[in-house]
C-alpha cells in the first residue's frame, strides 16, 4: 500500500515539482532522498532501503465520532461524555483532550487536567471492588462530618442533578435542617475530598492555561443572563488552607444559599474557580486530582490572571454582582481594592464576615438588654489577624463610630488582635496599614508584643472574644474559664469554619462560664442541657449577609457594593431577631425565616444605596413609595421552587 502511495505521487509530479527536487538533488548530492518521489540524482537504493524498514501499511481509519452537539449539552449527554460514573452517580468529563474541547465548545467548562480512560477505569474498580469510604474516622473526629451527614450530602447532590425546582423547594422547607450539608461543615468536607467525590461539572474553570482566551471562553457557558458568580482561586477554603481547584465546592455552595436564601434563579448562578496552581503537594501528587500539577503563580502574573477574569465574565455579564471567596490574605485585600471601585464586586471573607459579626454584637448587647451606642464599652479581643479577623474588626469600629459617637482612634483602642506570634503591638516592623491602625501601642503595659492569648485575655479582661484564626481549639477551658471570672456575660463568638477549625464548641463554651455567655459559632453546634436549661447557639456566620447583600446589589444595579451598604445590613440584621429568640439567648434571627432576612436585608442595602445616589430609577422609585411596597417590590424579584407548564419553541423561532 506505501508502494502504492509512492507511485501514484511521483507519476503525478508536475514539471514544477521535478525542477524542485532536481535544485534540491543538486544541493544535497546522493544522500537526498524524498517521500512522495524520488530524487533524479539522488539513490533508488536508500529509498528502497527505507521503505524496507518501513512497517507495512495497514489501513485502521481514526475512530472519529461526528457529533451534532457542543458545550454542556455534549457534557450531559452520556454517550458522548467521556465520563466515568464516580460514586455519586453523575458523569464527568476530564477525559477531554485539550485541543477536542476547543473544538467541542467545552474548554472552561471542566477542570483543566485531563485524564485517561484506564485512570477512570482503575478509579472505578477499586470503588467495584472496595466500595468507597465516604468519611474517614478523622473527619469524624476533627471535621464534625459524620458518614450521616455525607450520605445526606449524596441525596441531596443527587437531587440537584435531577431536579433543581425540588431541590430548591426541599432546601428552602427546610433551610436550617439542611444549610449545614449543603454549606458548613460539609462542604469543607466536600472540597478536601472533591477529587474524588467529583461529581457532574458545575460551574466554569479557568487557569493559567486559559490566559488570553478567557475572554472568549466565557461564551462556552450555556446562560446570556448571568447575575451572580462566586469565584475562588482556592487558596484558602475555610480553615482548611490551599485546596486548589477542589475550593470550587465553596462557590457551588455559597450559589446554592443564593438561590435557597435570596431567590437568585438557580440558572442565572455561576460557580468559578481560578487555577493558578496548588502549594498542596499531597494533592498534586493525587492523579485523581482535577487541577494544574504547578506551584501557585504569585506577583503581577497572578493578578494578570484575574484581571482577565474580571474583565471577561464583566464583559459578557456586566449586570452580575461577583463575589470574591476564601483567597489568601496575600490576595485578598489588594484585589477587594482593585475593582471595587469601578465594578459590583465584593469580598465575603472580609466585608460579609465584617457585617455578620457586627450585626452578631449588635444582637449580643439586645440580648443583655443594652443599646448599640454600648458598644463602644466593649473590650474586644480578636484572634486571627487575617482578612476575615481584620475586617471585622474595622466594622466593629466603625460601628463604634457611627453608634457610639468615638473618634477612629478611641475606637482603635478598644482592640487586642492577636495572630499566630501572639498580641500584635506597633512594635512589629513592617505591619500593613489594615493591621497597624490597630495594633496596640508600643507603651502599653497591660499586654505586651507577643502575648498569647490566656494572658491578653488575663491582663485586658475582655467583654467579647472573637475567633477568626482558623486554628482549632484556641479558645481553651482556662481562657474560657478566665471570660467568665471577669465578666458576667462575656460575648464568645468562634467563628472559624469548619467545624473542626473552631475555636471551641457550643459545650466547652456554656458549660464552662455555666451558662453565662452569649454564644454564637462560624459553623452550626448543637444546643447545650445545663442544670435543666436548654441553650440555644446561634450561627455568626455571613451566610446570613451576602445572599440579601448580592440581591441588594444586583436589582438596585448599584454599580458597586459600598461600605454604607454593608453597615446598612449589619445594622437591619438584629432588628430582625424575634423578642422570643432574644429572651433565649440568641444573637441572630432564625435560620428558618432567611427569604425574609434576605430580602429585608435587600430592602435597607438598596435604601442606603439609593440616599448615596447608587441604584437604578425602578429602585429609586420603589424606595420612594415606602418600605411595605420595596420590600414586595424585593420580593417579586425572588425565584420561587414551583412547577411552570412547559412550552416547546422550535429551534430558529424567536421568543
Ligand atoms: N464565620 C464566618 O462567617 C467566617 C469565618 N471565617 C473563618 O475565619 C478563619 C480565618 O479566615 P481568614 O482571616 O480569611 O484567614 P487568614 O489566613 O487570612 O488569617 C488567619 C489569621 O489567623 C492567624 N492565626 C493562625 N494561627 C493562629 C494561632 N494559632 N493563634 C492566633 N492566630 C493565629 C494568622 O496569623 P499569621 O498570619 O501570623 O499566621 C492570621 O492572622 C477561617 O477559619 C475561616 O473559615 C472566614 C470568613 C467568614
Ligand atoms: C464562611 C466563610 O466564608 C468562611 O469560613 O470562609
Ligand atoms: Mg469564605
Amino acid at each position: 500500500m506505501w508502494r502504492l502511495l509512492v507511485r501514484s505521487c511521483s507519476s503525478s509530479s508536475s514539471r514544477q515539482h521535478k525542477q524542485q527536487q532536481q535544485r534540491l538533488a543538486a544541493a544535497v548530492g546522493s544522500r537526498c532522498y524524498t517521500i512522495g518521489g524520488t530524487t533524479e540524482g539522488g539513490s533508488q537504493k536508500k529509498h528502497e532501503e527505507l521503505q524496507a524498514r518501513l512497517p507495512p501499511f495497514v489501513p485502521k481509519p481514526e475512530p472519529v465520532t461526528i457529533v451534532h452537539k457542543q458545550g454542556m449539552e455534549l457534557l450531559h449527554d452520556p454517550w458522548y461524555n467521556k465520563g466515568k460514573w464516580s460514586m455519586v452517580p453523575t458523569v464527568s468529563s476530564t477525559a477531554f483532550p485539550h485541543s477536542e474541547r476547543e473544538r467541542m465548545g467545552v474548554r472552561g467548562l471542566l477542570p483543566p487536567r485531563t485524564t485517561t480512560l484506564q485512570l477512570q477505569e482503575d478509579r472505578i474498580m477499586a470503588a467495584y471492588k472496595h466500595g468507597v469510604v465516604l468519611v474517614k474516622p478523622e473527619d469524624v473526629a476533627t471535621g464534625g462530618v459524620t458518614s450521616e451527614m455525607a450520605r445526606k450530602w449524596k441525596v441531596l447532590q443527587d437531587l440537584q442533578n435531577r431536579n433543581e425546582t425540588l431541590f430548591y423547594k426541599l432546601l428552602l422547607d427546610n433551610f436550617a435542617e439542611m444549610a449545614p450539608i449543603i454549606y458548613t461543615p460539609t462542604v469543607g468536607w466536600v472540597c478536601s475530598n472533591y477529587h474524588n467525590l467529583y461529581r457532574r461539572p458545575r460551574g466554569m474553570f479557568f487557569s493559567s492555561y486559559d490566559k488570553d482566551h478567557m475572554a472568549a471562553m466565557v461564551y462556552n457557558w450555556p446562560q446570556d443572563d448571568v447575575h451572580a458568580i462566586v469565584v475562588t482561586d482556592g487558596s484558602r477554603i475555610l480553615g482548611l488552607g490551599d485546596l486548589g481547584i477542589n475550593g470550587m465546592g465553596i462557590p457551588c455552595g455559597k450559589l446554592d444559599l443564593y438561590s435557597a436564601a435570596a431567590g437568585f434563579h438557580p440558572s442565572k448562578v455561576l460557580p468559578c474557580v481560578i487555577d493558578v496552581g496548588t502549594n498542596n503537594a499531597a494533592l498534586r501528587a493525587d492523579p485523581l486530582y482535577c487541577g494544574l500539577d504547578q506551584p501557585r503563580i504569585t506577583g503581577p502574573a497572578y493578578y494578570e490572571l484575574v484581571d482577565e477574569f474580571v474583565n471577561a465574565v464583566m464583559a459578557r455579564w456586566p449586570n452580575a454582582v461577583l463575589q470574591f471567596e476564601d483567597f489568601q490574605m496575600a490576595h485578598a485585600l489588594t484585589l477587594l481594592q482593585r475593582y471595587r471601585d469601578h465594578h459590583l464586586v465584593f469580598n465575603d471573607d472580609i466585608q460579609g464576615t465584617a457585617a455578620v459579626a457586627l450585626a452578631g454584637l449588635y444582637g449580643g448587647l439586645r440580648v443583655l438588654g443594652k443599646p448599640q451606642e454600648a458598644l463602644a464599652e466593649q473590650r474586644i479581643v480578636c484572634v486571627g489577624a487575617g482578612s476575615a479577623g481584620m475586617g471585622v474588626v474595622r466594622q466593629i469600629a466603625a460601628g463604634m463610630v457611627k453608634r457610639g459617637g468615638l473618634t477612629p482612634e478611641a475606637a482603635a483602642s478598644k482592640f487586642w488582635v492577636l495572630d499566630a506570634q501572639g498580641l500584635v503591638t506597633q512594635y512589629r516592623p513592617g505591619l500593613p496599614g489594615y493591621v497597624s491602625r490597630f495594633a496596640r501601642p508600643t507603651s502599653c503595659s497591660v499586654a505586651e508584643e507577643g502575648d498569647g492569648l490566656l494572658d491578653v485575655v488575663r491582663k485586658v479582661r475582655p467583654t467579647v472574644l472573637l475567633g477568626l484564626a482558623g486554628a482549632g481549639k484556641l479558645f481553651t477551658t482556662e481562657v474560657l474559664s478566665a471570660m467568665g471570672q471577669h465578666c458576667e456575660r462575656p460575648i464568645i463568638f468562634p467563628m472559624s469554619n469548619p467545624t473542626s477549625k473552631m475555636e471551641c464548641t457550643s459545650q466547652e463554651a456554656i458549660s464552662v462560664t455555666g451558662g453565662r455567655c452569649v454564644f454564637a459559632s462560624g459553623s452550626p453546634q448543637p444546643s447545650v442541657e445545663l442544670d435543666g436549661k436548654t441553650y440555644v447557639a446561634g450561627q455568626a456566620n455571613n451566610l446570613y449577609i451576602f445572599p440579601g447583600l448580592a440581591l441588594g446589589a444586583h436589582i438596585g444595579k448599584t454599580k458597586i457594593v459600598t461600605d454604607n451598604m454593608l453597615m446598612a445590613a449589619a445594622e437591619i440584621l438584629p432588628q430582625l431577631i424575634s423578642d422570643k429568640d432574644v429572651a433565649a439567648g440568641l444573637v441572630y434571627p432564625s435560620l428558618e425565616d432567611i427569604r425574609l432576612l434576605s430580602a429585608e436585608i435587600a430592602a435597607a442595602v438598596i435604601k442606603t444605596a439609593a440616599a448615596d445616589g447608587h441604584v437604578c430609577d425602578e429602585a429609586a422609585a420603589a424606595v420612594a413609595a415606602g418600605h411595605v411596597q420595596l420590600l414586595d417590590w424585593v420580593r417579586g424579584h425572588m425565584f420561587t421552587p414551583t412547577y411552570s407548564s412547559l412550552a416547546y419553541l422550535p429551534p430558529g423561532i424567536k421568543e
